[in-house]
């Protein structure tokens, strides 16, 4: 469930509610494409992986890439979360909106010195090291300052997670973490180096992940190298799980984040491992809304388009995936069949930009007219932050509702600052 219905307005038409927002005001007073988050459902879904830690010592760290509006990230702050960031932007993020260096792990497979002294300065949770040339580089950047870093080494345990083959990451043909073998030489180094302190052990096996038994498939895998490290003296206090639980975008059924976070904690009792969990989509996903208008309706030797002012710069997941999005009328009209140009047909949602694979969704039944505002469902997880600007079209803004309460979190993009530090060449740079 999340924040997102159908209500009867004043006028006797359904239409749907931010909270307690009403959607075609905010389309209307901030302009379209936009962006829409719902800081209850965030907050739900955060507590329903507190709920499910209960006591069990651990730390949930919210995906800052899933989506990292400085509103969200302080929504998680305020509920006293962790994150899992995987570059200096996000850290800095973090930072401005409120959240603790403390509560940061530090994810991704090619972590520059930089970022890790940045990292080092602040004193993030721990850095999650995903090769050994890595691990040689982060004990370089510790020695150099004088600091100890904490190191939890990421496995990659070659569980197949079911999901799309461009976001599975525990395979051994993704670029993700290291082999079981590799960990066992990495762990002996860092033991063995006075600038690094060896602290847990990570696993992150895929994204829009349906089911529980593959994560507890590679939690075994990891245990079982848990004990083995532990009889050479090598101790880990934790580890940390990933992220990868599923969302509903359609016909989907992924456990809820309360019982698959009892499932883990249920198998980690006795062993005195604090767990940490990495989740973004299934926070973030179906808290937000995409909302477009239709520009244009056109026909094309049988096939309906509906023209939108959206566009794949906007929402990237159905263009790169082929990902299905739910997409609704933000009204439903009154079906008046005397109305201008309104159209009931199975319907391609596709926006302006130059590629044919830039589409919203494919053969959607909807009675659409010029004017109409679509929402696309479950667009608050690697929606906004995988846009661009391409085509030279501005972003969207971003709004936060919280009950009747509506904040713009992010101003739509002016053309002008599209190009604002750019430069034509100097004239006298010679041509040919
Ligand atoms: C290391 C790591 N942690 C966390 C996540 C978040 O995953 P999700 O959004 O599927 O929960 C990802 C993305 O797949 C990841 O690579
Ligand atoms: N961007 C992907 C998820 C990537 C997960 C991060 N490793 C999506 O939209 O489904």
């Amino acid at each position: 469930m999340d924040h997102f219905e159908y209500r009867t307005d004043a006028d006797g038409r359904r239409t749907l509610f931010a909270e307690d927002c009403n959607v075609a005001e905010l389309a209307k007073a901030h302009g379209t494409p936009c962006y829409i988050y719902s800081a209850a459902t965030l907050t739900r879904h955060v507590k329903a992986y507190l709920a499910a830690l209960g006591d069990y010592p651990g730390m949930i760290c919210y995906a800052v890439k899933a989506n990292s509006n400085l509103a969200v990230l302080n929504v998680m702050a305020r509920l006293g979360i962790g994150f899992d960031i995987v570059s200096i932007g996000e850290l800095e993020r973090v930072l401005a909106a409120g959240g603790q260096a403390d509560r940061m792990v530090f994810s991704g497979v090619g972590k520059q010195p930089h970022e890790m002294r940045r990292a080092l300065e602040i004193g993030v949770y721990c850095f999650n090291v995903e090769s050994f040339a890595e691990l040689r580089a982060l004990a370089d950047v510790a020695s150099s300052m004088n600091k100890t870093a904490r190191v939890s080494v990421r496995v990659n345990p070659d569980v197949d997670a079911g999901t799309h083959p461009y976001i599975s990451t525990g395979l051994k043909e993704n670029k993700f973490g290291v082999s079981f073998d590799d960990a066992r030489a990495m762990y002996r180094f860092a033991a063995d180096h006075s600038a690094l302190e060896v602290t847990g052990i990570d696993c992150h096996i895929g994204s829009q992940i349906t089911q529980t038994a593959p994560f507890l498939d590679a939690l075994e895998k990891v245990l079982a190298m848990i004990d083995e490290l532990a009889a050479q003296g090598i101790s880990l206090t934790h580890i940390d799980l990933g992220g990868g639980l599923g969302v509903q975008y359609t016909t989907e059924t992924p456990p809820h984040p309360r019982d698959y976070a009892a499932a883990i904690v249920k198998r980690l009792q006795g062993t005195g491992l604090k767990l940490l969990l990495e989740p973004g989509r299934s926070i973030a996903a179906n808290a937000g809304i995409l909302v477009t208008r239709v520009e244009y309706l056109k026909e094309n030797q049988g096939r309906h388009f509906a023209l939108v002012d959206a566009a794949m710069n906007d929402l990237i997941r159905p263009s790169l995936y082929n990902a299905h999005q739910q997409i609704i009328p933000v009204t439903e009209p009154i079906v008046d069949a005397a109305e201008a140009g309104r159209r009931e047909a199975e319907f391609d949602i596709v926006g302006p930009v130059c590629e044919s694979g830039d589409f919203l969704g494919k053969q959607r039944r909807l009675s659409l007219a010029h004017g109409d505002l679509l929402a696309v469902r479950s667009a608050g997880a690697y929606g906004f932050v995988m846009s661009s600007n391409y085509n030279t079209r501005a972003r969207a803004p971003e709004i936060m509702v919280s009950g009747s309460q509506h904040f713009v979190v992010r101003q739509r993009e002016k053309i002008a600052d599209l190009f604002a530090g750019e430069q034509v060449l100097p004239e006298q740079v010679t041509l040919g």
